[in-house]
């Protein structure tokens, strides 16, 4: 089944009458729309009007629904098509909000001028106090240059907004994290650098995103060297560690020796590289690459990784095969060999469709939208302010991959995301490995 990601709520009238609902949900259904909620809106003596939410592969399917319920006819018609997605989010996802009550003139004054000016002057004395009396240990930058927001490619940091918005909803959501988007109009590194280091006295952590390759490595490599809080670029870290977790759990449920089995990895950007370094690190032995541009292909090669000629090579000689692409479709069916792992992660669609590929053949398969970094940023960043870790290091990541498959059920890739004992799993193995490394750190001094 392809990807449904058109997903509109049509408002149908039908006379007010028995089997009329069925009508309609036999109709949308022939014609392929796979529908979602369905909400009575309106229930009158003659008519009655109803919000069926259907996710289509197309616009065309859409048009295909509603042509349908049209040609039941007898009264039965859509009275509007209304887009749930944009509707959501008229407004922005977020919003600032205080934490303590502005009732009296005592409340005024203590929220801000004067009594304010003594909390001031403690941190002047003291600039550690900040972190206790401000919400700066609670709050991460969420950073953009807009160079390769999901798969859609270098939209600019405007266009790519409503993903950060989404990243600070997840953030506050999963960990009661502050997240704040901050929107650069430069993709130099010396400059983004020189932004970010100006203004992260106010965080207390840095999560990158959406930031494209190659640039990205070099800006999070000398971010990590000069601050003294937490940075992570998510299309890095916090994707490998998801997809470590993903491969664990394929690997378990299929028998198979994950540390001897023949990775592939296809697209080498700021997502694909991070897997590879992942998994080697974690012992795998066998990890395969293919990318478009040289450049990529070195960079495997320089971390211990191997190249391949093609794509179609690549399916032959692998038995776990990632792809972070952006490319739809890239993988056919019959390119899939029998009992392959395929993770087709690139958002907002895959390189395959898990159902196609698990009618191909392959034995585990899974999408971006399961295979989601989701899993991961908001519980490693609650765990390193938790710890008032300076930074976070591979052993987190490690540790925050094995608590994902640790907490994912027998038979299953990964968890669901909405199960917040996931994510608190996920701070509590990040919060013990810093904590840990603090202790190791004083050993040795
Ligand atoms: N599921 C998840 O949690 C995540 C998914 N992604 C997805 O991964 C995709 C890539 O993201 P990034 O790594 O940040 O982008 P990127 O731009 O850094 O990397 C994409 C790489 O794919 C390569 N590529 C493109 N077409 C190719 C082809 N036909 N064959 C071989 N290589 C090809 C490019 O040369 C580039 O190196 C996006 O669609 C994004 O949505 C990224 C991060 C997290
Ligand atoms: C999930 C995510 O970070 C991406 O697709 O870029
Ligand atoms: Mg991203």
């Amino acid at each position: 089944m392809a990807a449904r990601n058109v997903i509109r709520t049509l408002i149908v009238e039908t006379p007010s009458k028995p089997g009329n609902l069925g009508k309609v949900t036999t109709a949308i259904g022939a014609v392929g729309g796979d529908i979602g909620d369905v909400t009575t809106e309106q229930v009158g003596p003659l008519s009655t009007v109803r919000a069926i939410t259907v996710h289509c592969e197309s616009e065309e399917q859409l048009e295909k629904v509603i042509k349908a319920i049209e040609a039941l006819e007898n009264g039965i018609f859509v009275r509007a098509v209304s887009d749930e997605v944009l509707h959501a989010h008229i407004g922005g996802k977020i919003h600032m909000t205080k934490k303590m009550d502005i009732r009296s003139l005592a409340d005024l004054r203590k929220v801000y001028t004067p009594g304010v000016a003594s909390v001031c002057q403690a941190i002047v004395k003291d600039p550690e106090k900040a972190r206790y009396y401000t919400s700066i240990g609670n709050t991460v930058a969420i950073v953009t240059d807009g160079t390769a927001i999901l798969g859609l490619g270098n939209i600019g940091s405007l266009a790519g907004m409503p993903v950060m918005e989404g990243k600070a909803a997840l953030f506050d959501h999963f960990a009661g994290i502050s997240g704040v988007p901050i929107l650069l109009d430069t993709s130099d590194p010396d400059e983004m650098i020189s932004t970010i280091k100006h203004i992260a006295q106010g965080f207390g952590g840095i999560l990158l995103e959406d930031i494209g390759s190659p640039h990205c490595f070099e800006i999070e490599e000398r971010l990590k060297q000069e601050l003294d809080i937490p940075v992570m670029h998510d299309d890095q870290h916090g994707t490998a560690v998801v997809t470590l977790a993903a491969v664990i759990s394929a690997c378990r449920n299929a028998g198979v020796d994950l540390k001897n089995a023949v990775v592939g990895q296809i697209g080498l950007g700021a997502a694909g590289l991070a897997i590879c370094r992942m998994f080697l690190a974690y012992g795998i032995k066998q990890v395969y690459g293919i990318d478009r541009r040289k450049e990529a292909l070195d960079r495997l090669a320089s971390y211990g990784g191997a190249t391949l000629n093609s794509l179609e090579e690549l399916m032959q000689t692998c038995d776990i095969v990632i792809a972070t692409t952006g490319v739809p479709g890239l993988i056919k069916p019959e390119m899939i060999r029998q009992g392959q792992v395929i993770l087709a992660l690139s958002n907002p669609k895959p390189e395959i469709d898990p159902e196609d590929a698990m009618k191909a053949g392959a034995v585990f398969a899974s999408d971006g939208r399961s295979v989601n970094n989701v899993l991961g940023f908001p519980g490693i960043f609650r765990g390193v302010l938790n710890a008032q870790a300076k930074n976070i290091s591979h052993r987190m990541l490690v540790a925050a991959a094995e608590a994902i498959a640790q907490t994912t059920k027998e038979g299953e890739l990964i968890p669901h995301p909405l199960d917040m004992s996931v994510h608190q799993a996920v701070a509590l193995a990040v919060e013990e490995v810093a904590l840990l490394e603090q202790k190791e750190i004083k050993n040795t001094n």
